[in-house]
């Protein structure tokens, strides 16, 4: 499981490891500097020999002490290393102090205090510049001067110093560690080499541009409860990533075993569910039908487009194995949720800014409320206990249509499952869209309407139209590290919604009322530019209301399809459009082994 950080559980896992006495600070940054040079053997072999330059900026803090560890590994490996420090040696904490001492009988530390001009000693044209200034400790803007910019900002690689690599330690500085925001002058690193865990900040927003790539090493942190990065943090303050094919894998499977027939299964189609996506009126049918299609792929047993009468024919003539039927208005679709069987519906692609569509949902938000004390819509807003026994993540048996099959074999893990987000009620409620914009200006309506099994998956401009006080402060430029982050917005949007938000983007975010929030990151070597396509987040939406025909719960329905989203954009490469989304799937699926 990849368990993503931020500074102040970083720092947490640091502190209560020295605490215990199993490790010194002194040993930590030892550690930390002798990962740096190995990752950057490990990536370019042909530096791991004796001939090669390098120079070192260090910073104030213990992100220095790192660069000082690096700066004496490599001239004791016979590398020309030149070492500036921004900052007094006299004000270093004492790890980094220790470090600068010892690098000092080695070499000497140029001031460097907005210029690395020392013409007698400038070691010309190096091979590697280190960015030690700032770490996780990274409080306010970056402002040396415009030659550090320059050198900072420099395009990686770039012809004017040969091939110079950037490498940053721990983070690029400039990069907010928890939010991914940019403070100052920021660092373009080539590569990055993190400790321990990923920071959020590696993920979100500008973080993959600024991180080049990011190698986490190792530093013999021991792992507390749940035996991941963690330690020992309650659920609700974890944020997971869908790095984590772990995690995804295990959902994936537990599908894939309620594919197949055993001669004690009854398995028919209504077993799978019965996914309802709401179209809109005649030549605007197309973003509906592509939900359709996502949700059909992705394993719903039952997949109905409900569309006015007068668009029947269009979407007719253009679905073979999906059904249609006709659903004009509220009243049609409070009847047509007279069939139980229907478990999952998905509102908002193409329906449309009209006072039907708010008609509709509120229609639809009020026949799939859970009924009984204490389900009251919008009132899903407890924390996880998180003293409570873990259970096993087994399918959610509240829905009606799917049965509760076996978890499916699950690849060794050491990290016990989440515990439930809650239970989810019977019948489940995707929001996009339309469905979304359309209560811009009367965001609590909807708020009050929502419940526990409902999934709203805003674009940014969407995320800002129902929450305009968060996206504020989400936007607003950084001015103090830590920043607000996209974490932090998605975790209070759902806390005040009431129910798991999917906040889309690249750097995507999924978080649910408890806090349980993951990063479905497209950067990387996930990244997948082609995604950005009409109709995509269509797609997405169906495959999210087709998990939940499934049975899943709205948080695991919406990180399993932005996971697998992705996937199928990788998996078929640039030139993709909508329609090739869900006839990815079942490549997707085989690849994964299913
Ligand atoms: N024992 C430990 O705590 C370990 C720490 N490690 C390293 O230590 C780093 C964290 O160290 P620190 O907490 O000392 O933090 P940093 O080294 O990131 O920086 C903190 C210092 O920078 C100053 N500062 C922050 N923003 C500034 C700005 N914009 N302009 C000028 N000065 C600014 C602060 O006032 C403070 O003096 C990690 O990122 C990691 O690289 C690793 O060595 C592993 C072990
Ligand atoms: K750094």
């Amino acid at each position: 499981m990849t368990e993503l950080l931020t500074a102040a559980q970083m720092r947490a896992i640091e502190q209560a490891a020295i605490a215990s006495g199993e490790v010194t600070g002194l040993e930590l940054m030892e550690r930390a500097g002798r990962g740096v040079v190995e990752a950057i053997f490990e990536e370019w072999p042909e530096l791991a020999t004796t001939s090669h330059k390098a120079v070192v900026l260090c910073g104030p803090g213990n992100n220095g002490g790192d660069g000082f560890v690096v700066a004496r590994l490599l001239k004791e490996w016979g590398w020309e290393v030149e070492v500036f420090l921004y900052g007094d040696p006299e004000k270093l904490p004492p790890d980094a102090k220790v470090n600068y001492e010892r690098w000092g009988e080695l070499g000497e530390t140029f001031a460097f205090s907005g210029t690395f001009y020392h013409p007698e000693r400038r070691v010309a044209y190096p091979d590697v510049f280190f960015d030690a200034l700032f770490g996780i400790g990274l409080t306010r803007p970056v402002d040396l001067g415009e030659e550090y910019a320059d050198t900072a900002e420099s395009v990686p690689g770039d012809g004017l110093r040969g091939n110079l690599r950037h490498v940053a330690i721990d983070i690029p500085s400039g990069l907010c560690s928890d939010s991914g925001k940019v403070l100052g002058a920021p660092f373009l690193a080539d590569m990055t080499v993190t400790f321990h865990g990923f920071k959020h900040g590696h993920l979100l927003d500008f973080g993959p541009t600024l991180s080049g790539k990011v190698i986490c090493k190792d530093i013999g942190l021991p792992a507390g409860v749940g035996s991941g990065a963690f330690g020992n943090f309650p659920y609700s303050d974890r944020v997971t990533s869908a790095f984590d094919r772990e995690l995804q894998f295990d959902q994936v499977m537990r599908l894939a075993k309620t594919r197949v027939k055993t001669p004690h299964d009854d398995v028919h189609k209504y077993t799978h569910g019965h996914a309802l996506i709401l179209s809109g009126g005649p030549g605007k049918t197309g973003a509906a039908r592509l939900a359709a299609r996502g949700a059909l792929r992705i394993g719903a047993g039952l997949v109905t487009v409900g569309c006015p009468q007068t668009a029947l024919w269009e979407v007719a003539s253009q679905v073979t194995a999906i059904m249609c039927r006709p659903l004009d208005g509220a009243p049609g679709l409070t009847e047509a949720l007279e069939d139980e069987r229907i478990n999952a519906l998905c509102l908002g692609p193409g329906l449309g800014l009209g006072a039907d569509t708010q008609a509709l949902v509120l229609a639809a938000l009020k026949a799939t409320a859970p009924r009984g004390p204490g389900s009251s819509p919008g009132q899903d807003r407890s924390e996880h206990n998180p003293a409570a026994p873990a259970p096993e993540p087994g399918p959610r048996p509240t829905s009606t249509a799917a049965p509760a099959p076996e978890p499916g074999p699950r690849p060794a893990s050491t990290t016990p499952p989440a515990p439930e987000p809650g239970p989810r009620p019977a019948r489940a409620v995707v929001l996009d869209a339309d469905a979304l914009t359309r209560f811009e200006r009367n965001p609590q309506v909807l708020f009050d309407a929502l419940h526990q099994g409902c999934v709203l998956t805003p674009h940014a401009g969407e995320f800002k139209r129902l929450f305009p006080d968060i996206a504020e402060k989400l936007d607003a430029p950084a001015t103090t590290g830590p920043a607000y982050s996209k974490v932090d917005a998605t975790r209070e949007a759902a806390k005040r919604a009431g129910c798991t938000i999917l906040f889309k983007g690249p750097d995507t975010v999924i978080a649910h009322p408890s806090g349980q929030c993951s990063i479905n990151s497209s950067a990387y070597e996930r990244a997948a530019p082609w995604l950005a396509t009409a109709g995509s987040g269509d797609v997405l939406s169906g495959m999210i209301t087709g998990l939940l025909a499934r049975g899943l719960h709205p948080f695991d329905a919406a990180g399993t399809a932005a996971w697998l989203h992705t996937e199928c954009a990788l998996s078929f490469g640039p030139g993709l459009i909508a329609e090739d989304i869900p006839e990815e799937l079942p490549k997707v699926f085989r690849a994964l082994g299913l």
